[in-house]
């Protein structure tokens, strides 16, 4: 029996002011959902708990919202993870400020590893690390660059004392077509830190398969485009995890 409920992170991707969606990540594929302000809003209205809330010209380095960002991070009472060109100490300082719950690095982690090994070591909780894989390759750089082998890569964050991983198949994201389970089992397997499930999540059929992985290690899961095209709604997606 499952003690423990599937958390549930409803995501704000923005990108040149607005909410979007991405299809695979690729720059060029969004689809605007409007003003990300009212985005979080509606997430939090509809009972989140957490929010994934990303600036995704910061991780593409097509400019930032970082000002933007830091409002809404700090109008949510929710908790928030922030993502998406947090790279140094002052682009983690900039996120830190925003009273935000974790930060969530990726191309940091690949290029350069002896920073984020320092700044798990002083933030601890604070740093989750965003494993993006394409089959078993990290991405980073919006995901256009290969950044090694997702398990060497788990296996040094493991030994740096990394709190958690978000697991992104960048081929699922943003498509509808399920969760990759498969990799979900694969990286429980591999480290016994918690999983953020994030890519593909379709139906609640889809978060019910991803809840009985929690067990194994999978603590969340990343609802973004199922979302904001209706096939559930939020209160539906909370109520299919319920334990
Ligand atoms: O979320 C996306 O769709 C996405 C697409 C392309 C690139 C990044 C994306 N998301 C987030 O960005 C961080 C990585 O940012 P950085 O490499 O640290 O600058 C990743 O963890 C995702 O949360």
């Amino acid at each position: 029996m499952r003690t423990h409920r599937l958390e549930l992170l409803p995501a704000v991707d923005v990108r040149d002011g607005q909410a979007v969606r991405l299809v695979h990540g690729e720059s060029g594929s969004e689809t605007s959902y409007g003003d990300p302000m009212e985005a979080a809003l509606a997430w939090q209205r509809a009972g989140a708990e957490w929010l994934h809330l990303v600036d995704l010209d910061a991780a593409f380095g097509t400019g930032d919202n970082r000002a933007q960002i830091a409002e809404v991070a700090r109008a949510m009472d929710l908790k928030v993870e922030l993502s998406g060109g947090i790279r140094d100490d002052a682009s983690l300082a900039a996120a830190l400020a925003t009273g935000c719950a974790r930060v969530n690095l990726g191309t940091a982690a690949l290029e350069s590893p002896e920073w984020v090994a320092k700044v798990i070591a002083e933030h601890g909780e604070l740093i989750a690390v965003g494993l993006d894989v394409r089959g078993t390759t990290l991405r980073g750089r919006g995901w256009t660059r290969d950044g090694g082998d997702l398990y060497e890569t788990l296996t040094r964050l493991d030994s740096e004392g990394c709190a958690r991983y978000v697991v992104t198949d960048i081929a699922k994201d943003g498509t509808l077509q399920g969760p990759n389970l498969e990799l979900l089992r694969n990286v429980c397997a591999a480290t016994d830190r918690p999983v953020v499930a994030s890519g593909g999540v379709s139906s609640l059929d889809d978060l019910r398969a991803l809840a009985t992985l929690v067990p194994e290690g999978v603590e969340g899961a990343i609802v973004g485009k199922a979302l904001y095209a209706k096939a559930f709604t939020l209160e539906e997606a909370l109520e299919a995890v319920a334990v």
